[in-house]
Parts: structure tokens; sequence; C-alpha cells
């Protein structure tokens, strides 16, 4: 029984980023997935984007969809204003279990919700779980046809908000083409794509915003 990359991609966090520095432990990842193993987290091109979006939005509750080791998660919560929560939603337990690991390693565990389970089941929970009215910012990266049925799921729960701005992962590569067809057709959305390269390649991928007009 050998290690699996999530956990070989912890080691490399644990071996090369400072504990509390959540910028090291961007850094490591990247460093690791670039020279070492391929890894499908945000990265760092499309995650400079993603840095632009919250900070724009500057969020106090925000939703992540799919935390896989935690990339992501580090780069949203290293931004978000005190007082504010990242719920972030991983069905795959052997991955959430990492992503518990890489937030605890970069000291962001009191900014993050980590729950296990499917999107599905749990969007629905939201109110109830944790409190919240409406999420500020959700960021889509799970299953890519499970885009559109959980954007529609945010919708119907009332969780999105005038101004709420969703954020789609991998838009072009795989690709999530109901998604895109729903969201930029939809006169309750206003949407933008922002062309990148998937992660760590020279592959053409985007990021797709787009703002809930309530
Ligand atoms: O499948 C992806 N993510 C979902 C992982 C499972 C989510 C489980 N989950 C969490 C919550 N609810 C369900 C993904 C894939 C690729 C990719 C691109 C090219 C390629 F050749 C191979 C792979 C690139 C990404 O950036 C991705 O995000
Ligand atoms: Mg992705």
């Amino acid at each position: 029984t050998g290690s699996t990359r999530p956990q070989r991609l912890l080691r490399a966090v644990q071996k090369n980023a400072t504990q509390g520095d959540p910028q090291s432990v961007i850094n490591a990842i990247d460093h690791f997935c670039r020279h070492k193993e391929w890894a499908m987290n945000v990265g760092d091109e499309k995650g400079s984007i993603l840095d632009s979006v919250v900070s724009e939005v500057n969020p106090s509750t925000a939703l992540e969809l799919g935390t896989y080791c935690g990339y992501s998660t580090v780069r949203i919560a290293r931004l978000l204003p005190p007082g504010s929560q990242l719920i972030t939603l991983e069905f795959n337990p052997a991955y959430a279990a990492v992503a518990k690991q890489v937030i605890g390693w970069a000291g962001l565990q009191d900014k993050v919700q980590l729950v296990e389970g499917p999107s599905g089941d749990l969007i629905p929970q939201m109110k109830d779980l944790f409190g919240v009215q409406s999420f500020d910012f959700v960021f889509l990266d799970h299953w890519k046809d499970r885009y559109l049925p959980d954007a529609k799921l945010l919708e119907e729960c009332s969780l999105l908000r005038k101004g709420s701005v969703l954020l789609a992962d991998n838009v072009i590569c795989p690709g999530t083409p109901e998604y895109l067809e729903y969201i930029r057709n939809s006169p309750r959305y206003e949407s933008r794509y922002f062309k990148s390269h998937l992660e760590y390649t020279k592959v053409e991928d985007g990021l797709e915003k787009s703002v809930f007009l309530g």
C-alpha cells in the first residue's frame, strides 16, 4: 500500500511550507504540481484571477464546491476579512482528510468549515447547519456535471442574493457545457469569461464569473 498523490502533495507542504504562512503553502503546492506531479488544483495562473475576484467581492460568507487538497480553499480564506467564513464541501473523504491538514498548516482553520458529503444533499442544509442567510461568493470546482444542478439548487434554496458572485473553474477543460449554456443565457445572471490555461499546462481553460441579479 503506497501513498496517494494527495498524501504526497501534503508531505511536500509539510516539508517546504512554513506553518501559519498561507502564501508558502500555495507556493509549495504549485512547485510540487509543476515540477513533481500534476494535480487538479486551480493553480497559480487561474488562482490569480480567483484572488482578484475574491478581493473585489470581499465576501462575509463564501462557499466552495470541491475542496480536493485545499489549495483554492487556502487561496480564498487568506483573503477573507476577519469574522467571515468559508464553507467548503468535499465528497471524497480521502481528499477531505488531506485538505483539513493543508488548511491547518496554513493556519486558516478558524475561517474554514470543511464539510464532507454530496453537495446536492448539503446545500439545502446550509441555513440549518451554519445559519447562512445567503452566500456572497461561490467557487464551483467539483464534478463538472454538478455545476448546473447545484447552481439551480442555490437559487431554489434562496442562498443567492442580488449581487452574489458565482465563479466556475474548468468551463473549457474538462468543460461544463450545460452550465455555460444556462448561465450565459439566463436573464438572472450577468456573466464574463476569463480566458486562462488548465493548471500547470498550456492547454486552454478559463473561469466564468456570473453575478446573480436577483
Ligand atoms: O474533476 C475535477 N474536479 C472535481 C474533482 C472531484 C470532485 C469531487 N466532489 C467534491 C465535491 N463534490 C464532488 C477537475 C479535473 C481537471 C482535469 C483536467 C484535465 C484532465 F486531463 C484531467 C482532469 C481539472 C480541474 O481543475 C478539476 O477541478
Ligand atoms: Mg478545477
